[in-house]
């Protein structure tokens, strides 16, 4: 039922840029990508990812701090892209963003045990709001990722911000959940002892607990090992809460980093792709969404064909089990929270 694009959510690193080096003649090639945030734990191993991408022409790395050590260590890579660190002195930010296509902001706060994402709103907003006007201000055709959390709300304070400014483009915009889908996968082949790479779990809804919501009736015969009621639950339970694993784990020093590079790595290749022309390319995503406005969502995640213009195409939810509908009705309201409050950030 997913393309390959929505797979490759999926595969190790290795596979998804091989085959990225298939459509290195295409038009994809000429992509400058710049990363807001390249210092920290997701930042850096992004970095290096991203430059080991080969539809990635021109890396311009931005951060408040060591930004230019970051750049001059991974530039040393013997892959095409040519990477530039930038300062915030002598006006870095707007330079980094200058003529970028896509930009990818993992800038900000992350967790430490026992705070929730929401507690990270008072620090990231105001870090992603003015990353967001400066992006308005000289990149506006930009596609915008974005990794800081709350995820939920940091989204809406950049369509917030775009429209202000006169530039908002809603298919040029996209929340990253595609560690959401990769833990999923993970966890799921886990159980159903089948290859990550071919248990794809769709995740729809928000990047945030009960606003998580994995839609296993959708994974093929992988889910049929898994067993209704406690094995499903706490399936369900560790995908919402993963990131509540790396966190602990972690023990006072940040959330996932490394898988969330991976995870940043693959949607980011795959929106390239898209751009530069390959056909049929879709990707879990959070964007502007008319699924459930009605609702007064404005944002939701569901699978998204991507084009070389973005965002193409918001599929829905499709056929969904009772267990998947409760899920999807617990994180309605919250999703809709979390979203005003981005909202109301950047008035
Ligand atoms: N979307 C997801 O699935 C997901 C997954 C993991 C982490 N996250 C979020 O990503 C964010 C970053 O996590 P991390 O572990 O890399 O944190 P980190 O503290 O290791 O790195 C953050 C970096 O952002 C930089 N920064 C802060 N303000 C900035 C600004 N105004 N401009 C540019 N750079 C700025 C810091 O200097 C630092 O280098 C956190 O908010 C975290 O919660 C999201
Ligand atoms: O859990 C976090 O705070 C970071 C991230 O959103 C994650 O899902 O790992």
């Amino acid at each position: 039922m997913f393309t390959n694009a929505l797979r490759s959510a999926a595969r190790p690193a290795s596979r998804t840029l091989a085959l990225a080096r298939g459509f290195r003649s295409s038009a994809a090639a000429n992509k400058n990508v710049a990363i807001a945030g390249c210092s920290g734990g997701i930042g850096q191993p992004l970095s290096l990812l991203l430059k080991n991408d080969p539809l990635v022409t021109s890396l311009r790395l931005y951060d408040l701090r060591m930004a230019p050590g970051v750049a001059a260590d991974v530039s040393h890579v013997n892959t095409p892209a040519v990477v530039t660190g930038y300062a915030p002195d002598n006006n870095g930010l707007e330079q980094a963003f200058q003529g970028a296509d896509v930009i990818v902001v993992p800038a900000g706060v992350p967790r430490k045990p026992g705070m929730t994402r929401d507690d990270l709103f008072n620090t990231n907003a105001s870090i992603v709001r003015d990353l967001a006007k400066a992006a308005a201000k000289v990149a506006p055709k930009a596609h915008i990722l974005i990794i800081s959390n709350p995820v939920n709300s940091t989204v809406p304070i950049v369509a917030e911000v775009f429209k202000k400014a006169g530039v908002y483009d809603p298919k040029k915009l996209y929340g990253v959940t595609t560690l959401d889908v990769t833990r999923a996968s993970t966890f799921l082949s886990g159980i159903a002892g089948s290859k990550p790479s071919e248990t794809i779990v769709p995740v729809v809804g928000g990047h945030s607990g009960v606003t998580i919501v994995p839609l296993l009736s959708q994974a093929g015969s992988a889910n049929a090992s898994v067993q209704p009621g406690e094995q499903y639950e706490k399936l369900v339970h560790r995908i919402q809460f993963g990131g509540d694993e790396v966190v602990k784990a972690k023990d006072g020093a940040g959330s996932a980093t490394l898988s969330m590079a991976y995870a940043a790595a693959v949607f980011t290749n795959s929106l390239l792709r898209a751009l530069g022309g390959e056909q049929g390319v879709k990707e879990c995503a959070y964007v502007d969404s008319p699924l459930y406005k009605d609702q007064g969502v404005d944002f939701f995640a569901t699978p998204v064909t991507l084009g070389t213009e973005g965002v193409t195409e918001v599929h829905p939810v499709g056929q969904i089990s009772k267990e998947e509908e409760a899920l999807l009705q617990a994180c309605l309201p919250e999703l809709k929270k979390n979203i005003h409050k981005g909202e109301c950030q950047a008035m």
